[in-house]
């Protein structure tokens, strides 16, 4: 595993976001998309809402629908995906004593033409998020489908900022710090899966 998890935690601390694309394999991508799609149209998912104290949906701000994971009622490949989780935080915590003690995931999934505008992750009331994880579960997704995330990796030396873009393909894991990193999610020709969480400390 240590090979899968390494690159992410080097390029937290080197570029300031952690990426692979091997997070899943083209099966496991395959599986928690039908799945997803499978909970969505049982009617299980629900537009997402912006804060933590008094949740708003905000369609100006973020146009996706979410349903929240619960190991309660994980299918089978539900579970491999939080088991793979459970064992990065394992790792980081080994490697960078974050002090993390828990996750929390959702699925996403943005119709096409919808956003999530530039944020930060991390609540004014709550700074138990330490890092953002994403995975994306989109087969054969092109450059031309749009929906990449930009980050906006601050420059301390020059007081600038810049911006990287990445496309949601499926498969890859995204990770960066809840609370530093601002980002944003471009509107997609057609519609763009994820699952999407954050690993917590306990204070
Ligand atoms: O889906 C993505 O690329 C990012 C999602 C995001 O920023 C969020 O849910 O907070
Ligand atoms: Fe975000």
């Amino acid at each position: 595993m240590n090979d899968l998890f390494e690159p992410i935690i080097d390029g937290i601390l080197n570029e300031g976001y952690g990426l692979t694309d091997n997070f899943l394999t083209a099966d496991e991508v395959t599986a928690l998309a039908s799945r997803l799609r499978q909970r969505r149209e049982a009617g299980q998912f629900k537009a997402a809402g912006i804060g933590n104290q008094q949740v708003k949906v905000e369609q100006a701000i973020r146009g996706d629908e979410i349903l929240w994971l619960d190991e309660g009622n994980a299918t089978a490949e539900e579970t491999a995906f939080l088991q793979r989780i459970g064992s990065f935080v394992d790792y980081v915590n080994q490697t960078c004593y974050l002090g993390l003690r828990d996750y929390e995931f959702h699925y996403a999934l943005y119709p096409p033409g919808t956003f999530y505008k530039r944020h930060l992750d991390q609540f004014r009331s709550d700074s138990r998020r330490k890092l953002s994880v994403i995975c994306y579960l989109n087969s054969d997704w092109k450059e031309a489908d749009g929906g990449q995330l930009a980050l906006y990796l601050p420059d301390a030396e020059n007081n600038t900022e810049r911006q990287v873009t990445i496309s949601p393909i499926g498969g890859r894991l995204v990770c960066f710090e809840s609370a530093r990193l601002e980002h944003e999610v471009l509107p997609a020709t057609r519609e763009r899966l994820s699952v999407t969480g954050w690993l917590k400390t306990n204070y």
